[in-house]
């Protein structure tokens, strides 16, 4: 009799056990991969609850680890964005590099590609981003999102690798239109909790959205992103679930700042990471130097700046010239 052909277990390491890296450990192993979760601190033999999703318990084909590398056949980086130029020289190795973080480097204006690929020239890289709250994924609700990368055919087999019935993954070849997105949204969530936080209403907060998807998509395609990724679920999909959804710490940062609270009160208070914060200077910054027209992003990120109230910011925006759409 002949022996059946054996079909190999992927590998796929994630690096970060923030709330997303362990929702990301989650999700990868239920689409049949043996997965490592690298953390900074070192986790207790036998833990399978990390602090930073305290319901969830880590599935058994996840082991954690707190050395690098880690060699695997797919690593997805899910390590806050301010911190991603401190970690890509450590992730040393040949596997391809998913980017699962969202937001512009503060000092630079980078995107997380442009950041991986100076400490990795030859290694595949892609980008995972969507509408996706980690303690959803990490329960295994339903959730979508994309993968991109310039190759196709590489971010479809990325999509084959990471997919499960409750995760859902599209394959693009727009990398940039999909950072781009990912940054941006949550500069708008906090917009659009300022919105809400000043009572402004569910009208200011749907014109907001409508309007950022407008600005959001003259940068990406200054830049060579597409239109259709904007309206797809890293732009779209995303800013509908960041901007109305309460479980956002980008929303919610906003709805305090609207409601009267200060922004180092705010973040003296948290312990997660709100990525709007660092990327709304960087976006605007980018934004004027390409000349392209931002007055949202323009006016959270001054807001946030104290160069602004909210009175002032709420001028900004609603005495502008009128125009056509
Ligand atoms: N939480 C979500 O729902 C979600 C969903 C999609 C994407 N993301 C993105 O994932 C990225 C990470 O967010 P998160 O929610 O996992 O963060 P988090 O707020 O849960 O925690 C950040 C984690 O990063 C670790 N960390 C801090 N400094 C570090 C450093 N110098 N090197 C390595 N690790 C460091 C912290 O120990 C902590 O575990 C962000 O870019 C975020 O936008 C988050
Ligand atoms: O909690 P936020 O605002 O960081 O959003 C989390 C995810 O990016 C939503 O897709």
């Amino acid at each position: 009799m002949q022996d059946k052909p054996r079909i190999a277990v992927p590998h796929i390491a994630v690096i970060g056990a923030g709330a997303w890296g362990i929702a990301l450990a989650c999700a990868a192993s239920r689409s049949g991969a043996r997965v490592t979760l690298w953390s900074r601190s070192p986790v207790p033999e036998g833990n399978r609850i990390l602090p930073r999703l305290p319901g969830v318990v880590l599935p058994e084909g996840v082991s954690v680890t707190s050395s690098l590398p880690v060699q695997a056949d797919l690593t997805l980086v899910a390590v806050p964005m301010q911190t991603l130029r401190e970690m890509a020289p450590k992730l040393r190795g040949t596997s391809p590099l998913v980017a699962c973080c969202k937001g512009l480097e503060r000092d630079t204006g980078k995107l997380p590609l442009d950041i991986l690929g100076e400490f990795h020239p030859d290694r595949p890289l892609a980008v995972l981003s969507g509408p996706n709250f980690a303690i959803e994924v990490a329960q295994g609700a339903p959730a979508a999102a994309t993968i991109a990368a310039t190759s196709l055919d590489q971010a479809r087999s990325h999509v084959g690798l990471l997919s499960s019935p409750s995760f859902r993954l599209y394959a693009s070849d727009d990398p940039t239109g999909v950072q781009i997105a990912g940054a941006a949204k949550n500069v708008i969530a906090i917009g659009a909790g300022i919105a809400m936080g000043a009572g402004y209403g569910e009208n200011a907060r749907a014109a907001l959205i409508t309007r950022a998807i407008v600005e959001i998509g003259r940068l990406s395609d200054a830049l060579g992103g597409r239109a259709a990724t904007i309206a797809g679920l890293s732009g779209v999909g995303d800013l509908i679930l960041t901007c109305t959804g309460v479980g956002s710490r980008n929303y919610s940062l906003g709805y305090a700042l609207g409601g009267g609270a200060k922004l180092a009160d705010i973040l003296a208070a948290r312990n997660t990471v709100a990525e709007g914060v660092a990327t709304a200077p960087a976006l605007a910054e980018s934004a004027r130097r390409l000349a392209i027209s931002m007055p949202i992003t323009e006016t959270v990120a001054a807001f946030l700046a104290g160069s602004l109230d909210l009175d002032e910011a709420h001028r900004q925006i609603l005495h502008r010239p009128t125009t056509t759409e």
